[in-house]
């Protein structure tokens, strides 16, 4: 997909309805009208039509095209598929989800032909992925022998569902609100490339699920229009595998060609033998590809083969995954213990950094205006550092670079009101105010974008607030 004008940030690319909207493979079981997640504790009924999981007898999804329309109530009755669903164990249930999108894609055929036709248009990989021996057998086991063996529905061709189970991994897009796990696909959409620094961002409406795509920089007439498959904030090893193993294709970017990740350096180490040069892949383009240290003059002889490099990031990522969501302490710990190995904006150290840009200021014992001096300052500079790579990895109108800059607005304001209340000259504080209110401005009309409900909405929301609160400054200070 290319623009066929000049675009500039926030403006509307493109905005659609889904072909189709389900639950994602190996999600938990969730009901099956509006997807709210079914814990053993919550209350859920079985649905009168089909027997499948509900919320409620008066779930918003009943009898919604995109939540749980009459046709598949129907057919998922006469298969008597609830038969096999086990409700003394909600686990044992969730495999029998994986084949609930792939059955409303292929009820399309019949209900909305033109709609089955968008579908077919897009990619399987089925040549791939029909060579991935695990991929294709675990398709065959949970959805292919479901959908035609366990519910009987023999109009369906093997091929026919294999090729829907390759349309939904390469096309589908994760969307729904925090909490959720759901995927839809888009008749538009979908034909947007894959970028490692991508140029758009996108939101779903809550409830249509609508996707509105907007420019996120600035974008040529001719240019492509892309986003990113992968996580943004992994270092090309890991987005590139991710790439290779989920979309069946090698990512030859700008960022993934270049061994610093366009300066960004998050998947460096810092040299054990001289502790001064960046350890960095001699290809980036090739996975197998030894690394070595970039300080030729001291350290010419220092090389760490890939495996050795992917094995040393994937169990420093299991120590990450270990520690708690909010506990700041064991976050800290973390990056001093690494800091004379992991380049300090290495992803690892990016994602723990992320987590305490939000945490500072938010959880209990770290409330904003609590907060030490030192831990504000400590609070700022994360974002400054975080925001510095964000720049070059999600530029522009991006939902990271929004909610960083509202993360910053805080230490700012919080430590120039002490100011005031010390006595701080007035043209330290407008200029100090100027910054505060760049960073509201900007994180306003980025998270402007953002469904009202979701939490990065309400952030705009908080941030348009500020501004106007900070408006009253002015009549203190003068103008700023
Ligand atoms: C969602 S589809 C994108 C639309 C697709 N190009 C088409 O014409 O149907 C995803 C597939 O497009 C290809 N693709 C997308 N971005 C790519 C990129 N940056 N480099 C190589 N192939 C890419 C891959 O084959 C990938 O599996």
């Amino acid at each position: 997909m290319v623009s066929k004008k000049n675009l500039k940030p926030g403006d509307i690319i493109l905005s659609e309805e889904p072909i189709v909207v389900g639950p994602c493979t190996g999600c938990k079981v969730q009901c099956l009208g509006c997807y709210k997640p079914l814990e053993t504790a919550t209350p859920y009924i079985k649905c009168k039509g089909c027997g499948w999981p509900l919320c409620s007898p008066k779930c918003r999804g009943l009898g919604k095209k995109h939540g749980h329309p009459q046709i598949e109530c129907a057919v998922l009755k006469t298969t008597k598929s609830a038969r096999l669903l086990d409700y003394n164990e909600l686990e044992k249930m969730r495999s029998h989800y994986n084949a609930i999108v792939p059955l409303r894609c292929l009820l399309l055929k019949e209900s909305d032909p033109q709609a089955y036709a968008d579908l077919m248009k897009m990619e399987t990989h089925n040549e791939i992925r029909r060579n991935i021996p695990e991929l294709w057998r675990g398709n065959q086991e949970s959805i292919v022998n479901r959908i035609i063996f366990d519910w009987g529905l023999k109009e369906y061709t093997q091929e026919e569902v294999h090729s829907i189970c390759g349309i939904l991994e390469v096309n589908s897009f994760e969307i729904g609100q925090q909490g959720v796990n759901i995927r839809g696909l888009y008749p538009t959409a979908f034909l947007m490339s894959h970028d490692c620094v991508p140029n758009t961002n996108h939101v779903d409406e809550e409830g249509s699920f609508r996707l509105t795509v907007r420019a996120s920089t600035r974008i040529e007439h001719g240019e492509t229009i892309t986003l990113s498959y992968a996580y943004t904030l992994q270092c090309t090893l890991k987005r590139r595998e991710h790439l290779l193993e989920n979309k069946f294709f090698e990512c030859q970017c700008k960022r993934c060609s270049d061994p610093t990740e366009m300066g960004t350096y998050s998947g460096a180490l810092i040299c054990p033998k001289c502790k001064t040069g960046y350890v960095l892949s001699t290809n980036p383009l090739d996975p197998e590809a030894d690394w070595k240290c970039t300080n030729l003059e001291r350290c010419p002889g220092y090389r760490i083969t890939s495996k050795s490099m992917q094995l040393l990031i994937d169990r420093i990522g299991h120590e990450v995954d270990g520690i708690g969501c909010n506990d700041v302490v064991a976050m800290e710990a973390f990056l001093h213990k690494y800091r004379n190995v992991l380049h300090p904006t290495h992803y690892l150290c990016l994602g723990v950094k992320l987590s305490l840009s939000q945490l500072y200021g938010r959880i209990s014992g770290y409330l904003i205006d609590k907060l030490s001096e030192d831990i504000l300052l400590r609070k700022q500079q994360i974002c400054e550092e975080i925001m510095k790579v964000f720049n070059v990895i999600e530029p522009g109108f991006t939902r990271l670079r929004g909610v960083t800059l509202y993360e910053m607005h805080a230490p700012l304001m919080i430590l120039l009101t002490r100011q005031f209340e010390n006595h701080c000259s007035k043209s330290e504080l407008r200029s100090k105010l100027k910054k505060v209110v760049k960073c509201l401005e900007e994180a306003s009309v980025i998270l402007g974008y953002e469904p009202e409900t979701s939490s990065e909405g309400m952030m705009g929301m908080a941030a348009k607030d500020a501004l106007v609160r900070i408006k009253d400054w002015e009549k203190i200070l003068g103008k700023f």
